[in-house]
């Protein structure tokens, strides 16, 4: 089996230890074999990033939008190929898959776009016959840590801007999806990319990570990942003086008022809160239903539910493929199991299931009669489990909505514009949906959350710019 190696100054580099990448549909499946940077590995990379940051921070903005449309010209292109990669590394459906491989060229192409819209401001100074201009600047060498869940769309949407605003790359993608990440540099490096603008480095978060957020070379770290990981994050980046910004979990309310539309509220709810095996930041992990419709809701969502078909993610007619590996599923069972005796009742779902291939099946649970208070609300399972919370009316289901220490995505079901608008005003979240799912979202607008969910800037669209780069003031008194 070929090996994938680490690409560190423009060079695919032989050397240190290999992992294999598994598929969860069926573990007999080996995706390939992929380098383990060790430390030193992660300290070349990060001297081909400084090497490359200041011809590149100079480097012509055609040239940079030559590279990012090309990169997305060859990801559309190969989409089919790509996200079957996609669905075998990671476990989401193959039309997941492929919708997220779409969505990495869009992305691509937008910065791609970016490049060449790249601007300023000349303003007058209070001081007569001074100018004053304001610009931005790269930010230097950014390290660009990723989690397992999207595996190419978290990357091109961190890669991309970093390369549009004229910074290096030091990235570090999760331990279980390498196959997407390299296919990804590989596209990039053919595009013409120069050498050690984007150095890729597989390997452990505590080898390859630890070595990139302790480095005082690195300028600035974006992170995806869980709030353990991102509160580490953030102390090391202090402690050396990066900029750094983190996304993280997120318990993501999705109300349902008695005058919703039945079928719509399902159909989001059971999207949000289960497709891609729940394992999404903004997945709708808690339903907030009044007391009119609750009962309706739930026995619809269980029909909706009977008819899914949780099997392997690259097979017709699958609804919902397995989850990610052995850890994630018993930490979705430890969490069923919490439910359970914290006096939830289990209305469907919650046991292991066999299909003809090994793999990590669980079948989508839903809770009834639960609390905000239990842990299975307050605390991020990341998988196919959701509760539903009986309230009285609206502004119960808003305070309740509310009353969580994350802030991410949220959700209203409501035929009431009143309603809508009153909750897209006091909802505390950075992403509100009215009548859609919690989970999706466009590719050319702000990305990101509030208290526990985010840290620092918006990803996602032009606001990226605010992380990627830094403003610079100049004075200038012509004479
Ligand atoms: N909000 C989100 O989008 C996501 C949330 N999660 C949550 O996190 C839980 C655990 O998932 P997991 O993948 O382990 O999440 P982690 O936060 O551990 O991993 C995210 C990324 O950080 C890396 N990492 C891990 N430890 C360090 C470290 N000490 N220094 C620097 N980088 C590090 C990981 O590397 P490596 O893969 O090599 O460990 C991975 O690339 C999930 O069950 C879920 O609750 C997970 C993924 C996405
Ligand atoms: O819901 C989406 O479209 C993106 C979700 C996401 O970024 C995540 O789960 O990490």
């Amino acid at each position: 089996m070929t090996l994938h190696r680490n690409l560190i100054a423009g060079d695919w580099v032989e050397g240190g230890n290999a992992s294999d990448n598994i598929n969860p549909s069926n573990t007999n499946d080996v995706v390939g074999q992929f380098a383990m940077a060790d430390a030193a590995a992660t300290e070349q990379a990060i001297d081909a990033a400084v090497a490359a940051s200041h011809p590149w921070a100079r480097s012509p903005i055609q040239q940079r939008h030559d590279i990012l449309a090309a990169a997305s010209a060859e990801i559309m292109a190969r989409k089919d190929e790509l996200g079957r990669l996609l669905s075998r590394e990671e476990g989401k459906t193959l039309a997941e898959g492929i919708g997220e491989t779409i969505r990495a060229a869009q992305i691509f192409d937008f910065f791609a776009g970016e490049c060449l819209r790249l601007s300023g401001e000349k303003l007058a100074s209070t001081r007569p016959g001074l100018d004053v201009e304001i610009t931005r600047e790269p930010v230097g060498v950014v390290g660009i840590i990723t989690p397992w869940n999207f595996p190419i769309a978290i990357p091109a949407w961190k890669i991309a801007p970093a390369l549009c605003y004229g910074n290096t790359v030091v990235f570090k993608p999760a331990g279980l999806v390498p196959g997407c990440a390299w296919a990804l540099v590989d596209i990039l490096k053919k595009a013409g990319l120069p050498d050690g603008v984007l150095n890729l480095v597989m390997g452990s978060g505590g080898t390859v990570g630890e070595t990139i957020l302790s480095s005082t070379r690195i300028n600035a770290v974006t992170f995806t990942g869980s709030v353990s990981t991102g509160a580490h994050v953030a102390a090391k980046c202090s402690a050396t003086m990066k900029k750094y910004q983190l996304e993280m979990g997120g318990k993501n309310p999705m109300v349902v008022l008695d005058d919703a539309d039945l079928a719509t509220a399902v159909d989001v709810s059971v999207n949000g809160a289960f497709f891609s095996t729940g394992q999404r930041c903004t997945a709708s992990s808690r339903l907030i239903v009044t007391e009119g419709i609750h009962d309706k809701f739930v026995a619809a969502c269980i029909e909706k539910l009977k008819s899914l078909n949780v099997d392997d993610a690259l097979k017709d007619g699958t609804h919902i493929g397995p989850v990610v590996d052995e850890s994630q599923l018993a930490q979705d069972e430890k969490y069923i199991q919490i439910g359970k005796d914290e006096g939830a009742k289990l209305a469907w779902g919650g046991e292991r299931l066999n299909r003809e291939t090994p793999g990590f099946y669980l079948q989508p649970a839903l809770f009834t009669e639960t609390t905000n208070a239990m842990r299975i609300n307050r605390e991020e399972v990341f998988g196919p489990v959701a509760s539903v919370i009986r309230v009285k009316d609206y502004d119960e289901a808003l305070a309740v909505a509310n009353d969580t220490s994350f802030g991410l995505s949220s959700g209203i079901c409501t035929s009431s514009l009143k309603y809508a608008s009153d909750f897209k005003r006091n909802s505390e979240a950075g992403m509100v949906m009215v009548n859609l799912p919690t989970a999706g979202v466009d590719y050319h607008v702000p990305f990101g959350g509030r208290k526990g969910s985010s840290y620092g800037s918006r990803e996602q669209g032009r606001y990226a710019a605010e992380f990627y780069t830094t403003v610079k003031t100049a004075y200038t008194l012509p004479i």
